[in-house]
């Protein structure tokens, strides 16, 4: 087992770096489904792009890394401790690398480890199994779509689809709800796996567990089978769309398993899983600790970026679609000419600034004068070189409905004209924007290759002790380019798709599977 943790290293770079065929393949029928020059098609192809820049680089498709989960399959007697030390000591030295993010937080303290090292990170599961060969999966599933799992004990009430029993029509309400909720605050178009049954806890990890499946398999249950079948047909009748900008495509993917339950229980658990939808596997050789083959199809056979359409040819693509390009910092005036469906390209600093960033400057000063400027709900990956420069390895948005809380009193307090981010904010941001005169961009979520690329310089950085993610990094931007979804008039895109998609889901209130 000598090469055992150079193989895990292989495993962790490529999960994180080269999304396997069958995710790419979904994508791109995604592509063809969605019209030319509208706000999906042109976020598909942002994403396409990303996906060939983020294998050319060898860099994360998306900043987020999430948490890494290992399953692991070894004959009788493979040494699990020392299994065990070998995926720790790969997962460090892929932190250090720039392929993973540090993402391990103490819950307490908001303490970053710095190596994804910590109580209960990386997650490692092993079974035995009777084969003379070891099996790994990794799962790298982000916060963002993380956040937006859910699960429903029936019989319960449904908003918009009504009472859902238990039975299998109640199962299909709550796999749709699952869907409409997510709304684009996941990165959607997304994939989801769901659970039926089990308790809490192995319902949840039912659903995880079903995101191993390929994605185009045929579930050997028959009423699974059409269930499956049934929400792949519906739930892209919502119109939420990529990233929630409304379009035909919403899901790319359900996958539904059962586990026996309690009487008095009936759970559906429902993972919800971003379009970065990085899982992969390999076999490795139990005497060398080699790879002998990759579990998915490696995503190099399929090319992404043919139907080329980036953003920033949009106003040429779209008829009716404006086209900004704005140097920061800018001025009242220059935000209120902005209306929802516009596309913005920055050029000038940009300032980071997510979770405790936020809290931080709510009672406190801010380091940089933010009049007039652009903040952008970022947690980049960043490398160190030995000169002591910060390069941009990787810098999507994060999602800024958790910044919510807080948003329209630093909008008000430092004079943001400009925020950045993905999945939309609710109504009192909503309100301080046209108060305020400031904007919200959306940008396209899990696009970190895209998105660095546009990054031409650091120039500085604050709050580095709340850990590379949550710290406010002085970037110097050109080309940055996002979509106005909520402007400074009252109009939110978001608000728009979220009532619409309410009115399409109750559609589907009538029974089907009876
Ligand atoms: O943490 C991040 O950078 C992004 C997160 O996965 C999100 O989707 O909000
Ligand atoms: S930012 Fe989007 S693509 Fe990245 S992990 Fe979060 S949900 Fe997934």
């Amino acid at each position: 087992m000598r090469y055992f943790e150079e193989s895990m290293y292989r495993l962790i770079e490529e999960t994180s770096t080269n999304l396997p065929a069958d995710v790419r393949r979904a994508l791109k029928r995604a592509q063809e489904m969605e019209d030319a020059g509208t706000r999906a098609a042109l976020s598909l192809s942002t994403i396409a792009d990303n996906i060939e820049m983020a294998e050319t680089n060898v860099s994360p498709i998306c900043q987020d890394t999430g948490m890494p989960t290992f399953i692991i399959k070894c004959p009788v007697g493979a040494n699990q401790i020392e299994m065990k030390k070998a995926i720790r000591s790969a997962v460090a030295r892929a932190t250090k690398d720039g392929k993973l993010r540090s993402n391990s937080v103490d819950s307490l303290t908001g303490a970053n480890t710095g190596d994804n090292l910590g109580e209960g990170t990386p997650v490692i599961h092993f079974e035995q199994w009777e084969k003379d060969e070891i099996e790994v999966r990794l799962i790298l599933k982000g916060g963002g779509c993380e956040n937006k799992n859910i699960q429903y004990s029936l019989p319960t009430e449904l908003e918009g689809l009504g009472r859902a029993g238990r039975d299998l029509d109640g199962i299909r309400k709550c796999i749709l709800h699952a869907v409409y909720q997510a709304q684009g605050h996941g990165c959607s178009a997304g994939f989801i796996g769901v659970g039926i049954g089990g308790d809490r806890t192995t319902g949840y990890e039912l659903a995880k567990m079903q995101l191993f499946r390929p994605v185009d398999d045929v579930n050997p249950n028959e009423d699974l089978r059409k269930l499956e079948e049934y929400i792949m047909e519906h739930a892209n009748k919502l119109g939420i769309g990529t990233m929630g900008f409304g379009g035909q495509v919403t899901l790319l993917g359900c996958k539904i398993g059962a586990y026996n339950r309690l009487p008095a229980s009936f759970f559906v658990s429902v993972a919800y899983n971003c379009w970065a939808f990085r899982r992969q596997g390999v076999r490795i050789d139990i005497g060398s600790g080699q790879i002998q083959d990759w579990l998915y199809e490696r995503g190099s056979s399929v090319q992404m970026s043919d139907t080329k359409q980036p953003m920033e040819a949009a106003a040429i693509a779209g008829e009716k679609r404006r086209e900004f390009v704005l140097h920061t910092p800018v001025t009242e005036e220059q935000i209120r000419q902005l209306k929802v469906g516009d596309v913005v390209i920055i050029k000038g600093p940009m300032y980071t600034g997510r979770d405790a960033v936020h809290k931080y400057l709510v009672d406190h000063d801010c380091p940089v004068d933010l009049n007039g400027a652009a903040l952008y709900h970022c947690g980049p990956v960043m490398l160190k070189d030995e000169d002591g420069n910060w390069h941009v390895k990787a810098a999507g948005p994060t999602t800024s409905i958790r910044e919510e809380p807080y948003q329209a009193d630093i909008l008000k307090k430092f004079g943001v004209r400009i925020v950045i981010g993905k999945g939309g904010m609710g109504a009192k941001t909503l309100a301080a924007l046209k108060e305020h005169g400031a904007v919200y961009l959306n940008a396209i979520g899990g696009a970190a290759q895209y998105y660095a690329d546009t990054i031409k310089r650091v120039n500085g950085v604050d709050f580095l002790n709340f850990g590379v993610p949550e710290a406010m990094w002085h970037l110097e931007v050109d080309g940055f380019a996002a979509i106005v979804t909520m402007d400074a008039h009252g109009n939110s895109l978001h608000a728009d798709v979220e009532m619409d998609s309410l009115q399409k889901l109750s559609q589907f209130k009538d029974p089907v599977f009876i």
